[in-house]
């Protein structure tokens, strides 16, 4: 049974009509969608993402996908006899495991999910962020017990061309981004893609960032379920962020910079509910997680302004 047969014609329409709203709200914004490679769970899902994003297109909001991949990447590294290592939440990169990166990343769950999208429409453009400079890459390291340590090829984003996938977005297309991109002597790196997400929500002006992932979102005592956070301002996310373990901590230091970026709200969310997208953008209830700038760093921002 699907969920559609146990509604009456009345509820559709009140679904519909609750809608209204947020269609006004975000007609002709743009919405940075990540979503997370342990999001990508089955068929289904992954064909309800694929329909979400062209009903986001269709209703004129201007959906941008940046993909994850993590454990595609570790199953590839591990059918070929390697190791795939995370410290601090990030994949330990050498040049070897930099090619498998790469050739997963962008030639395979990129292509699988342009090609998904494909299927409801003549929309989804692939682009890393080699092309048309989307991304310059800076190499970072990871914190682990407070000490900084080389994770080899891996990269924050230090610049960002936003024509690259606006002039996509013009066009009527809704760019499907992998996150692997070139420092300034043309070294491809690994871009964690909530950072890199969040360093295009920031550059873009995007109205919404929204991480898909395999958690009802922020838990502050993970894994204690009753701890979860279904909304958190900035001042105090930013003090939580050193006790998060591994996966939490690219997502959250995305949330924060995007939202201190000046992006309005940054969600994480359950990609494991079909059509959490919808339940976060077109209903009074949201899901997950909402971050929004805290009072500290809006006076922050207002000092700089000054
Ligand atoms: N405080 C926390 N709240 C929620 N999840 C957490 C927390 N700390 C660690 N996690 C882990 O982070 C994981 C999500 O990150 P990750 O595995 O990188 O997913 P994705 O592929 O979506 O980026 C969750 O499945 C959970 O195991
Ligand atoms: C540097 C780093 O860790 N890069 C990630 C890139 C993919 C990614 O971020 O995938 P998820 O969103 O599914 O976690 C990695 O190699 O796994």
């Amino acid at each position: 049974m699907v969920v559609s047969d146990t509604l009456t014609a009345l509820d559709k329409a009140h679904v519909l009509a609750e809608a209204l709203p947020w269609l006004q709200k975000f007609h002709g914004k743009t919405i940075v969608v990540k979503y997370g490679g342990n999001a990508m769970v089955d068929d289904e899902l992954k064909h309800a993402f694929a329909a979400d994003m062209v009903f986001l297109r269709t209703c004129g909001i201007h959906p941008i996908v940046v993909h994850g991949g993590g454990p595609q990447i570790t199953a590839m590294l591990n059918k070929l006899g390697m190791e795939g290592e995370f410290r601090g939440g990030f994949r330990v990169t050498t040049p070897d495991v930099m090619e498998i990166v790469r050739m997963v990343l962008f030639g395979q769950v990129g292509r699988e999910l342009v090609g998904l999208i494909n299927e409801y429409g003549p929309y989804a453009v692939g682009i890393s962020g080699e092309d048309a400079h989307l991304f310059t890459a800076e190499k970072r390291s990871a914190v682990v017990n407070g000490e900084l340590v080389d994770i080899g090829l891996v990269g924050d984003v230090s610049a960002v061309n936003p024509a690259a996938v606006l002039d996509l977005v013009a066009a009527g297309r809704i760019p499907v981004v992998s996150t692997i991109a070139p420092d300034k002597n043309g070294v491809v790196h690994n871009i964690n893609a909530d950072t890199a997400a969040a360093a295009l929500a920031e550059e873009i002006g995007a109205e919404k960032l929204i991480v898909l992932t395999d958690v009802e979102g922020l838990y502050t005592n993970w894994p204690d379920k009753g701890s979860l956070v279904t909304q958190i301002e900035s001042d105090a996310l930013g003090q939580l962020l050193p006790t998060l373990a591994s996966g939490m901590i690219p997502k959250m230091e995305s949330c924060l910079r995007a939202v201190r970026g000046g992006v309005p709200s940054a969600h994480v969310i359950d990609g494991r509910v079909p059509h959490s997208l919808l339940l976060e953008i077109f209903t009074e209830q949201g899901i997950g997680t909402m971050v929004t700038l805290g009072d500290i760093d809006k006076a922050a921002e207002g000092a700089v302004k000054a």
